[in-house]
């Protein structure tokens, strides 16, 4: 059979079906020329941005944002390297997930994207064709946020509930990860490595400083855990690197006018060096592989701003093919599988609370389905 964009590990031997791994993830522009088609369907996402009139204002504002963003992509080598890393990320754990769980074997990643292909339908389909009976939803985003794995949830929610992956398909969900040892020691060695670049005398003086996407302070204020989440990894790396320097995390990339959660990474560099800290580590916290975020915003916009006030900055490298971050992502998914086989349930305790101020009730029905095994 035919390989598919969204399968990434060899097929199973014929008669055993495989036990997916389902990698959710937003995805990005491949190609430059793609970037219109990604921006609109992520302002057709009502699960991150809810706007009046969404199917007709959707394609307008895509238009409207795509020059300034193929011009970023194409400053960045012409294309998001995103699936590119998760192909190299899922076939790496499938093959570790064989040996650290031989039960459940063979194991199989698939990319699921829910803005550019494979998109979460087509990949359904491949997995129905493949015969799944067993499957794993695994979100790419270490903290949980509604507008990021509750949206690719509700989305393969949407396809699972239609009988789109087959019929009688087992699911669980591996919904966050953000303070996970293995992913916090990938975090810390590209840490470590950035900050070998400055002479030994100043090192201990340099600031650490986290960088994560912001969220609107509308979804902030309904309850969204993203916020505490990615406080909590970075407090796990600072553990982990003995609290060598001092740090702060700052939030980047927002988009529109409403308010944002602060401080703004530039803003935080522009601070620094008013108050003499000319010494900086820019490290991603929230994100698994390079993306228009590091190698456009942190990498040509910030670096360049902050090599302009007179700061010497590097960046920690992005997680991308880290040997240690991919046996983390097969650690993960091997205790997830010993708990389930224990008789943990399909969920954690975590996932079934809703934010406080959650209206969709999409959300309540996803959660009621994959707690009940997808049923
Ligand atoms: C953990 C990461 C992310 C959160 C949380 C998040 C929330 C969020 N994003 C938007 C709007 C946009 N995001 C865009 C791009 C983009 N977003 C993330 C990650 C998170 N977003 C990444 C990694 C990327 C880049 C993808 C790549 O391939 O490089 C964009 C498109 C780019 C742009 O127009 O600036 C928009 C728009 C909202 C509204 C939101 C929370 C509600
Ligand atoms: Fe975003
Ligand atoms: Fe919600």
């Amino acid at each position: 059979m035919a390989r598919s964009f969204a399968s990434l590990h060899k097929s199973p031997p014929a008669g055993k079906s495989p036990t997916a791994i389902v990698m959710m993830n937003m995805g990005g522009p491949a190609t430059v020329p793609e970037t219109e088609e990604f921006l609109k369907n992520l302002f057709s996402d009502r699960d991150l941005i809810p706007i009046p009139f969404q199917r007709f204002l959707a394609p307008i504002l895509a238009r409207r944002r795509t020059p300034q963003i193929e011009k970023q992509y194409t400053d960045i080598g012409g294309g998001s390297p995103i699936l590119r890393y998760t192909k190299i990320q899922g076939e790496g754990m499938a093959k570790l997930l064989d040996e650290l769980h031989p039960e459940t074997a063979p194991h199989k990643a698939y990319v699921a994207f829910r803005y550019v292909r494979p998109l979460t339908e087509e990949t359904a389909r491949q997995m129905k064709a493949d015969g799944v009976k067993r499957a794993i939803a695994f979100t790419q985003y270490p903290q949980y946020s509604c507008s990021t794995t509750g949206s690719s949830l509700n989305e393969l929610f949407r396809r699972g509930s239609a009988g789109d992956v087959g019929q009688n398909v087992e699911w669980s969900v591996i919904d966050r990860w953000g303070t996970h040892p293995g992913f916090i020691e990938a975090v810390s060695q590209n840490i470590e490595a950035a900050l070998s670049k400055f002479s030994a005398s100043d090192r201990k003086d340099v600031v650490l400083l986290f960088s994560a996407h912001s969220l609107p302070m509308s979804v902030v204020n309904r309850g969204d855990p993203y916020i505490l989440e990615v406080s909590a990894s970075v407090s796990a790396v600072m553990d982990r690197l003995g609290h060598s320097n001092p740090y702060r995390l700052v939030w980047q990339s927002q988009v529109g006018p409403s308010a944002w959660m602060g401080m703004q990474t530039g803003e935080a560099l522009k601070g620094l060096a008013r108050l003499g800290n000319k010494k900086v580590v820019l490290v991603p916290i929230a994100f698994t592989s390079d993306h228009i975020e590091t190698l456009y915003e942190l990498d040509l916009e910030y670096a360049e701003e902050a090599r302009h006030l007179g700061i010497e900055v590097h960046r920690a490298a992005s997680l991308n093919e880290s040997p240690v971050f991919i046996r983390a992502l097969a650690d993960i998914t091997a205790q997830h599988l010993r708990d389930y086989s224990a008789g943990s349930g399909p969920v954690s305790t975590q996932f079934g609370l809703r934010c406080p101020g959650c209206t969709n009730i999409t959300c309540g029905q996803q959660k009621t389905w994959f707690a009940r095994g997808g049923r």
